[in-house]
């Protein structure tokens, strides 16, 4: 990070004195990890098997090349029907030939892959990798707008996109958009897609977007409001003989090889034949599979699992679903996930159980809103790690189970999920509740950060040690992954779970006393801004009757982190420090905290009493010192420049380390130092003294 001290030191006894740190813009833009087609997490996934959807890219490929063709291609389909696959191909094709601008993956449960927070500035910065001049115009919407990246999708696109590919010559590119419906928000999709529409405008007119989703209301509204704007493909409706074909194409591919793998290894006299498992067996899994290619993916998955018996046993389990995959495509599923499942209690004498061992284990699995390990799930379940394996042994054929203990256990399709939470089936005997597991999950959640969390939690010590120059490596030491995820999930399982926050419940008890420590962490992990949306949620979820208290302190608690997220961003430690310092004396957080004021400062500002009408103040600016003064002894030193938000002006130091930062209302006309006692004359008229113990004390 280029983070630029430029604290000017008075020689001889100076102790207190006003320093002038500033932080550049570290990061160039911050992204969604993991949502580009090449990324580690994609790298294993299934593009089009050779034989299948030739037709299909084939117009794809004419779409993107044709000069006047239309901005958007939307390709929409049912869940299972084989869109990420073909995104996939497509983004490679395109980027083998030099023409992928940027690719981005939606993935619920995959942290910020399935939200639209990111998306764009995830987009902008692989366009400028691409496309590198596209980098000073990049550049300079962030240093007009440093918090750019934070602001509305419209400002983003605008900003980042939009404005800086108008002032290019730029040739064709393309951006893929898989799994729009993965996206968080219906009404964010909707702006996504009005947004992208508008990529028509630009002159030269060179971008095409691929965007492909199941076709769920709020994109179809979506793309209502743009008609005319886009191309689009319904992949449910190809013919049926079509599907059957590409389906039939990769089963008896991915059978084949099951086969010689299996008799490669199988003793004398158990090989599968060689002509296992013939065309009938083929033309009816594929009969069935139609239109899913999920189904023929997890019934080969199954078939190949070695931890059952042979693969011509698995697949005499798959046939006996032949009936129910006819039905519907709800039975289609049953019909995918069923033999699967069935298997974890076949010939058990108590069933029961064993399901609910299932349950607890897989319900939050599915549930998480980002995977983890099973080291982590076990920290956070309070599981043994043994137990959790036993668990999940029996579903390789739909769940990722990696080898190594600290890398994350993911499903292998979302549908997955789907089956397993569908409403409609509450009787069946595989059912999760989700509600219950959400609840499970922020109690457990809740519980963790009571062990974990604690003040100055990395041991910075300095107040104003921006978190730009702490390790990760510490960072991730003192808060592992069950313990990041707790931090940042735990109000979305609550609201998932619809508890209620009552006084004196968990959330309250939770937030009174680990409160100041949650921010710290979030501020470590550089999410600040997401704990007022959280706060947010929780006064959603506020008891009608029993939680006048819990309330009041949310209300407070919003104001407080409005006002000083600026800072507690850059410096976690401000939390106790500027933040509380500062808030308004009858501020409850305050109140509440006021143990953790810091006893480095002896007498601190007088301050207002209530909030104000001024909720936040939106930092950024940047302007240079241009006058200096120093005492007569040539031991205190203070300067001043043009601007009162010059970045000069906008910390108090000691020892040349930043201490206390002041809000904009604080920074200083004028002062004066002497000792360890400061006097500023701020701006907006207010004179601020504030008292130092003397270092010797
Ligand atoms: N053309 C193909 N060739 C080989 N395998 C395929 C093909 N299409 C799909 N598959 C397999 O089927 C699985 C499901 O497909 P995919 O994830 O692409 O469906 P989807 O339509 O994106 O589903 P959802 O809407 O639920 O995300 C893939 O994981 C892959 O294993």
């Amino acid at each position: 990070m280029a983070n630029q001290v430029r604290s000017i030191h008075a020689e001889g006894q100076a102790r207190v004195h006003v320093g002038n740190s500033y932080y550049g813009s570290s990061d160039f833009l911050p992204t969604a990890d993991d949502a580009a087609f090449d990324s580690h997490a994609e790298e294993h996934n299934t593009r089009c098997h050779r034989d299948t959807r030739t037709e299909l890219l084939r117009q794809i490929r004419e779409w993107a090349d044709a000069p006047h063709g239309k901005t958007i291609f939307w390709l929409n389909g049912m869940a299972g029907t084989g869109k990420s696959t073909i995104s996939r191909t497509v983004a490679k094709s395109f980027a083998n030939d030099g023409i992928l601008g940027a690719s981005f993956f939606f993935k619920r449960g995959e942290g910020d892959r399935g939200k639209a927070n990111l998306f764009f500035p995830t987009i902008a910065s692989q366009l400028v990798r691409k496309i590198p001049a596209l980098e000073a115009f990049v550049r300079e919407a962030i240093n007009n707008n440093p918090d750019v990246a934070r602001k509305a999708l419209r400002d983003q696109f605008e900003k980042l996109i939009l404005q800086p590919l108008d002032r290019i010559d730029h040739a064709i590119a393309v951006i893929v958009v898989d799994a729009l419906d993965e996206c968080d928000g219906d009404n964010d999709v909707k702006v996504i897609i009005s947004l992208l529409s508008q990529a028509k405008e630009l002159r030269p007119p060179g971008l095409r977007i691929f965007i492909t989703s199941r076709p769920e209301l709020p994109i179809r509204l979506g793309f209502k409001n743009v008609t005319g704007e886009y191309q689009d493909l319904v992949l449910h409706q190809i013919p049926e003989a079509i599907v059957e074909q590409d389906i039939s194409a990769f089963l008896r591919h991915e059978l084949a090889r099951i086969r010689d793998d299996y008799n490669h290894q199988a003793l004398e006299g158990i090989e599968l034949l060689p002509d296992w498992p013939g065309e009938h067996a083929i033309r009816t899994l594929a009969q069935m599979a139609v239109p899913l290619f999920i189904f023929a993916a997890t019934v080969c998955r199954f078939i190949e699992d070695p931890a059952w018996s042979d693969p011509a046993d698995q697949l005499e389990k798959v046939l006996q679903y032949q009936m129910k995959a006819y039905d519907s495509e709800l039975g289609k599923l049953d019909a995918t996930y069923l033999p699967v499942l069935k298997q974890i209690i076949i010939g058990h004498t108590n069933p029961q159980k064993l399901l609910a061992a299932f349950r607890n284990v897989v319900g939050p699995i599915v549930l998480l809103a980002q995977p983890l390990s099973v080291l982590s799930l076990a920290q956070l379940l309070n599981f043994s790690t043994k137990s959790i394996y036993g668990r999940l042994n029996s579903l390789h054929s739909v769940l990722s189970i990696p080898l190594r203990i600290d890398s994350p256990v993911r499903l292998f399709h979302f549908s997955f999920r789907d089956f397993l939470v569908d409403p409609t089936k509450r009787a069946a005997e595989f059912w999760i509740d989700e509600t219950k597991y959400h609840k499970t999950l922020a109690d457990r959640c809740i519980q963790l950060l009571h062990q974990h969390l604690m003040r100055d939690i990395c041991g910075l010590q300095v107040p104003g040690k921006p978190r730009s120059e702490i390790d990760q490596r510490t960072i991730d030491a003192v808060l592992p992954p069950e313990t990041q995820y707790a931090c940042q999930y735990w109000v979305h399982h609550l609201k998932e779970g619809r508890s209620a926050v009552q006084d004196g419940g968990p959330v309250h008890s939770f937030l009174t006393s680990h409160l100041f420590y949650w921010l710290e962490a979030l501020s470590l992990l550089g999410r600040i801004s997401e704990s007022i949306s959280m706060v947010d949620d929780l006064l959603t979820l506020l008891h009608p009757t029993s939680a006048t208290e819990v309330s009041a302190l949310l209300c407070d608690l919003k104001r407080f982190i409005l006002k000083s997220q600026s800072i507690i961003d850059i410096a976690p430690l401000q939390i106790d420090a500027s933040a509380l310092v500062f808030s308004p004396a009858r501020s409850i957080t305050r109140g509440m905290f006021k143990q953790e004021e810091r006893k480095w400062i002896t007498s601190g500002p007088i301050v207002q009493d209530s909030w104000n009408a001024c909720r936040q103040t939106l930092e950024g600016h940047n302007s240079s010192v241009y006058s200096v003064a120093s005492s007569l002894n040539s031991t205190l030193i203070a300067f001043r420049s043009d601007n009162a938000n010059a970045p000069h002006n906008k910390w108090i130091t000691r020892a040349s380390k930043n201490w206390l930062w002041l809000p904009t209302e604080y920074r200083p006309n004028c002062w004066a130092v002497a000792a360890s006692r400061i006097a500023i004359g701020c701006r907006s008229g207010r004179v601020l003294i504030i008292i130092f113990p003397a270092d010797n004390e």
